[in-house]
């Protein structure tokens, strides 16, 4: 161990996403295997004891790139010094809400973690939103942290686009490893726009690869964007050791890099991209290289694949008027 270890901020700490995350942080598949952390948990004072006693099972699991676990129920402290922050507490969703009924319930939170970002993390923080409705959680907290460069707020659809290379690689009887530029745009909600027209397999486009729209329509899309309601229904609880191996794809793509030849996707800030407007959090394809996105440019956009991005931008618009009126963004 050479390096400094990166303090991880990672807040739910106790919570059932926590649970399956903390234990892949500390083995080192957040960052990679030659990099130390130190994971700061935060939790709501309630849940303090539960927490430690996560902390005490991850002292037992004996990780060589743990080099300490510390507790906070104080945002200001859990984010001080932070260089990468998961922020994962918040309600989830039970059976018949969408994950914009959260809105009110879980946007409160948000504003003083911004706040606490903004006052003392890293100058080199990265900030995932896991916490639902992720793309409008990560804009309240990117607003109230005037400081720090808005591109380090992001929101996560990963867990949307691995589902999407899951149901393609099932219909064409492929491997995922073999679907390059899969793209989930828009909103993590059911408005979500899983796009197989830009998706490569076999030197085809998806589409092509299908070539199957009723498929695609009536099939494919409402199965990605409504499989965080079918894992409740079948769960009785909302996707969780899912949700945090995403959220480890994100941050590892995002310090490590994307493959040549192939993109993610992430919910970053819009700077007017394909039709996007400036400032909402909405997913889009994005490759990553030292530690920067950067969103993937002059892909040709037809008519339905616009229809589908317009409706889901649409909700993000209505999203972030709702939270203004709330007062959680300027
Ligand atoms: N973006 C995505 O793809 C996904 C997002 N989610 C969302 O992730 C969130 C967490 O889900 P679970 O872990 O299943 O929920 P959970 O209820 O099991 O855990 C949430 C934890 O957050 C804690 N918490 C609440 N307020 C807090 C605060 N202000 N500061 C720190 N901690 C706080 C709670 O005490 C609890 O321990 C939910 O909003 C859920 O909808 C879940 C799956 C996928
Ligand atoms: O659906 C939910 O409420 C949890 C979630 O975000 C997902 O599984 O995608």
């Amino acid at each position: 161990m050479t390096q400094a270890p990166v303090n991880v901020t990672v807040t739910g700490a106790a919570g059932q996403i926590g649970y399956a995350l903390l234990f892949r942080i500390a083995s080192g598949q957040l960052l990679g295997a030659d990099t130390p952390v130190k994971l700061r948990l935060l939790e709501i004072p309630q849940a303090v004891k539960a927490a430690e006693g996560t902390a005490m099972e991850l002292e037992d699991g004996a990780f060589p790139l743990l080099a300490g676990t510390d507790i906070f129920d104080d945002p200001k402290q859990a984010f001080e010094g932070a260089n990468v922050a998961l922020l994962v507490g918040a309600r989830p969703r039970t059976k018949g809400m969408e994950r914009g009924d959260l809105l009110e319930a879980n946007g409160g939170i948000f504003k003083p973690q911004g706040e606490a970002i903004n006052a003392g993390a890293a100058d080199d923080i990265k900030v995932l939103v896991v916490g639902n409705p992720a793309n409008t959680n990560a804009l309240i907290a990117q607003s109230n942290a005037p400081d720090v460069p808005a591109e380090r707020f992001t929101a996560m659809t990963r867990l949307d686009h691995n589902r999407a290379l899951a149901q393609l690689a099932k219909k064409l009887g492929v491997s995922v490893a073999d679907i390059k530029k899969m793209t989930i745009w828009g909103n993590h909600s059911a408005t979500q726009y899983p796009d197989l027209f830009h998706a490569e397999v076999g030197g085809k486009t998806a589409a092509e690869a299908v070539n199957d729209q009723k498929w695609l329509e009536e099939d494919f899309i409402p199965t990605v964007a409504k499989r965080g309601a079918a894992i409740i229904e079948a769960r009785g609880a909302s996707s969780a050791a899912s949700a945090a191996s995403a959220a480890i794809d994100h941050v590892y793509t995002w310090v490590n890099g994307t493959a040549e030849g192939d993109w993610t996707s992430m919910a970053v800030p819009s700077d007017g991209s394909y039709g996007v407007p400036e400032g909402l959090i909405s997913s889009f394809p994005v490759t990553t290289r030292d530690g920067k996105w950067e969103i993937v440019q002059g892909l040709e956009i037809d008519e339905f694949s616009r229809g589908k991005i317009d409706a889901s931008v649409a909700e993000l618009a209505e999203e972030r008027e709702a939270v203004r009126k709330l007062g959680l963004v300027g």
